[in-house]
């Protein structure tokens, strides 16, 4: 069956994409005029041809970016972000600085803001396994977070917690090692960076490491000690937490600092040294900083996060890891705390817990494990292997302009895909890993800023990335089951549909996915959408319960009160045998019923900044 069967476009006809907008040499204007116009008539913008001097060009360093319509300069580089410098030497809170707070907290319409269906998202239940009592906090302003925290947490438009937040800030409050599990676009980010720099605001001078007066002497530099270290997988999520970071550290004395491949690692390494409180770091690059004592020292941390934690303890990243942790429990305060985050779950999860997680950690879970939130409209439809590129044509200009992330299954298509969208009229721009990181860095703010709304990649940008208004996930190429697709499938339709917005989801299938179908078939009968001919046969029964046949299974098994007895691998059991299972405003308006209505008790005041 096939659902795109018409125009079929010959593999010849790749001869178009010469000049196109992917790697390729020179880029020109569109090589299908009749499709370019077609494109127009429907909406879409002008393709923007590459500018390589920009990247080639390092005089073009730091220059304003004027296509934006904000006042945002935009730095050449992730790590040259402007942040708050602060001595601490008008007291605790520092000045206003006009300038930057528009730079960190302006641009609002360029944030992803609550959806129409944000109520519907903070009624998830979540359960929380802990043997002490944790009262979630609905909003900021009772969270007992530092004052400069709640500041900026206004500033950013935050007032009501998520679920995952509503619960892991009074935990990480109170002290706890926490496992966060939650939805894509659920608010993790800041469920570990509000608790975790709230509780260091005011006291960065006493337990912070070095930090040299630049005013006194611009050439002074120290060891960079920080007291809270982020790990993530990608070069592009870890931006995007520092950015964060960047902002919820405003008027304080914490200094965020990036260490990310392919970015000059000399000017990485000078910004480490002008002093660190928070680390924000890909695990390559931090190894490499780690093997230098005189550059970077572990032994203050009072944070190590894992996000993403799941992919990070993949094959891959593994020895990174074990080095990180290693490096990481080697801090000599004794209140170290460790904070795992993912929206997807791994076995493994369980060994690393044991090892590094006090005994008593938290572990909270926001609906099923490895779920896709209910705003998506998921469609998968039938498209042969040779038809794909036309039915991707037909099908964006049969969908209104929007910002849409296509998926493709390797580098070399994601040069194809562009280059054939592009000679065909559409406003791409894409990434991968063959591309230098300053053209990443600039294929992501074209997309975020809209200047080019289709944005093709790999499904290394699937998990985390966190942008405003994408309307439209296709995957073009559906991931591979034995490359944990299913898991993947979650996080790259998990760029739309955020925080309570509607977004749809498109996958083209066929005979190549089939392994996927029963996980497909479990997930649409799951969130109520149509079910295609093609995936009856894999539907589960109207009676039985779903089965995803993955970890998550097995995690609600071990994680919820449910089922306390199960034991993992290495013989133990996940719990301690005090799971406190509450549902979240399971009837009723979230914002009018507390969420705290099974457990009113606040814990948090006896433990905040
Ligand atoms: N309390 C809040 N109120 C309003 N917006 C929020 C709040 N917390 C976070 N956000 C916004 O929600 C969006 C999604 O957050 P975030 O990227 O942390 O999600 P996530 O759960 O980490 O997603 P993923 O699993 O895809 O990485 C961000 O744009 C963030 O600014």
């Amino acid at each position: 069956m096939a659902d795109w069967d018409n125009s079929a476009t010959p593999e010849a006809d790749l001869g178009l994409r010469e000049a196109g907008n992917g790697n390729a040499a020179a880029p020109g204007p569109p090589r299908d005029a009749e499709a370019a116009a077609r494109a127009r008539e429907k909406g879409w913008s002008e393709p923007q041809p590459l500018d390589y001097n920009r990247h080639a060009n390092v005089a073009t360093r730091g220059n304003a970016d004027t296509s934006s319509n904000t006042l945002v300069e935009v730095p050449k580089w992730a790590h040259d972000a402007a942040k708050y410098e602060y001595r601490g030497e008008a007291g605790i809170l520092g000045p206003v600085m006009a300038d930057l707070e528009l730079q960190l907290f302006g641009g609002t319409e360029m944030r992803l803001k609550k959806g129409v269906r944000w109520d519907l998202q903070q009624k998830i239940q979540a359960i929380v396994e802990s043997v002490h009592k944790i009262s979630p906090v609905m909003s900021l302003e009772d969270a007992g977070i530092h004052p400069a925290m709640l500041e900026n947490c206004k500033k950013l438009g935050y007032n009501d917690t998520t679920p995952i937040q509503a619960y892991t800030i009074p935990a990480v409050l109170l002290g706890h090692d926490v496992i966060g599990i939650a939805q894509t676009g659920s608010g993790k980010t800041g469920a570990f960076l509000i608790p975790a720099l709230s509780k260091l605001m005011g006291k960065a001078k006493k337990l912070g490491g070095p930090r040299p007066d630049l005013s006194t002497d611009p050439g002074a530099r120290v060891r960079a000690e920080p007291l809270i270290l982020v790990v993530a997988p990608t070069r592009e999520l870890c931006i995007q937490i520092f950015d964060e970071a960047r902002r919820l550290c405003y008027r304080s004395m914490l200094r965020p600092c990036i260490a990310y491949g392919g970015g000059p690692i000399r000017e990485q390494r000078d910004d480490l040294r002008k002093g660190c409180d928070v680390l924000i770091a890909t695990p390559g690059r931090l190894r490499d900083f780690m093997k230098d004592p005189s550059l970077l020292a572990l032994h203050r941390l009072r944070f190590t996060v894992i996000d993403e934690a799941d992919e990070m303890l993949h094959e891959d990243w593994a020895e990174d890891l074990q080095e990180i942790l290693a490096g990481a429990d080697a801090s000599q305060d004794s209140q170290h705390q460790y904070l795992l985050f993912s929206a997807t779950f791994d076995k493994r999860m369980r060994t690393l817990a044991k090892r590094y997680l006090a005994q008593n950690y938290v572990r909270i879970r926001i609906g099923r494990i490895g779920s896709t939130v209910s705003t998506i409209t998921q469609r998968i439809v039938w498209v042969d292997g040779n038809k794909k590129k036309d039915a991707l044509y037909d099908l964006l200009l049969d969908s209104p302009p929007a910002r849409t992330l296509i998926f493709v299954k390797s580098k070399k298509m994601v040069d194809i895909v562009d280059d054939y969208l592009y000679n065909r009229g559409l406003p791409t721009t894409s990434i991968h890993a063959d591309r230098t990181q300053l053209e990443r860095e600039d294929a992501i703010r074209s997309f975020r800023i809209g200047k080019c709304p289709i944005l093709i990649t790999t499904g290394v940008s699937a998990r985390g990335l966190d942008i405003n208004n994408v309307m439209h996930v296709i995957n073009y190429d559906l991931p591979s089951i034995e490359y944990n697709g299913k898991d993947e499938y979650i996080h790259r339709i998990g760029r739309t549909g955020r925080l309570g917005n509607i977004g749809a989801a498109t996958s083209f299938y066929n005979e190549a996915d089939e392994a996927l179908a029963p996980f497909l078939a479990a997930l649409l009968v799951e969130n109520d959408q149509a079910i295609p001919d093609f995936l009856e046969e894999y539907a589960p029964p109207a009676d039985q319960p779903l089965n995803f046949d993955d970890d998550s299974a097995d995690e609600v098994d071990d994680f919820g009160a449910e089922n306390n007895t199960n034991t993992d691998d290495a013989g133990g059991t996940w719990g301690n045998g005090s799971a406190d299972v509450v549902e979240v405003a399971k009837a009723g308006p979230a914002a009018d019923t507390a969420w705290g209505g099974t457990d009113t008790s606040n814990d948090v005041g006896g433990a905040s900044w």
